[in-house]
């Protein structure tokens, strides 16, 4: 008798302070999935990033985030960090998505500067058998991945797309468009809240 092989689910876990989400965000999680075949990709919005300072609210960040995914019926996203107090360490954000999906091949996916901070991130000795990293180019920084090992990270070249969140943000401090840099809905959202304007 044969028996079928099961194919465990390859899953992509997007991890962003989305602040807000943008469409670098969104054709970086596109373009690995694509390439890397997965099933699934979640975006994990970060609780308290302990790397970045004056971060806006989790849950206006987490619902842009839901309203930028809505529409690709491959993306989902994910409370882990939002809901864990304390700083968001990416050792348990995997930790948290293997529970949720105990076969799955995991892939993380992040952008070149990110990539070139991950040996300051905690515990980052223990990521390498909890995923696969897949390290994507991004405008204005070098794709390296020097000093981690080879197995345990890939490169992808993506279409350049030179948007930042902090840019976002500073558009709408300025009274500037962020129509066609951010999904549609996320520029409502943005305006229905008032998020990123002038401090009075
Ligand atoms: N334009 C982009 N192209 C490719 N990757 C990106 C791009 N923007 C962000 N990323 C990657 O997405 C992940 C989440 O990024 P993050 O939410 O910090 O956005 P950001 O634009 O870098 O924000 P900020 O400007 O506030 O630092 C990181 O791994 C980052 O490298
Ligand atoms: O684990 C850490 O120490 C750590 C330090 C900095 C960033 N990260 C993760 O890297 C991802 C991108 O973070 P950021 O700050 O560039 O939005 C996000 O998932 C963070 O939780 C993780």
């Amino acid at each position: 008798m044969v028996s079928a092989e099961v194919q465990r689910p390859r899953i992509g876990v997007m991890g962003g302070t989305f602040d807000p989400i943008h469409h670098g965000h969104l054709v970086a999680a596109s373009e690995v999935a694509q390439h890397f075949d997965l099933d699934e990709v979640i975006f994990v919005p970060t609780g308290q990033p302990w790397q970045k300072d004056n971060v806006t609210d989790g849950e206006h960040r987490y619902l842009m985030t839901v309203i930028a995914t809505a529409a690709n019926p491959r993306f989902t996203v994910s409370r882990v960090d939002i809901d864990r107090s304390g700083p968001t360490y990416t050792l348990d954000t995997l930790r948290d998505i293997r529970v949720s999906r105990p076969n799955a091949e995991l892939f993380f996916i992040s952008g070149a500067d990110a990539i070139a901070q991950i040996l300051s991130w905690k515990d980052v000795d223990k990521f390498w058998e909890l995923a696969h990293f897949v390290a994507v180019s991004r405008p204005g920084h070098d794709l390296s991945i020097s000093g981690l090992p080879e197995r345990g990270v890939s490169l992808l070249e993506v279409p350049a797309l030179a948007i930042s969140s902090t840019d976002c943000r500073s558009r709408v401090k300025r009274g500037f468009p962020v129509w066609y840099l951010v999904p549609d809905g996320v520029v409502q959202y943005i305006s229905k809240h008032h998020l990123y304007g002038v401090t009075e």
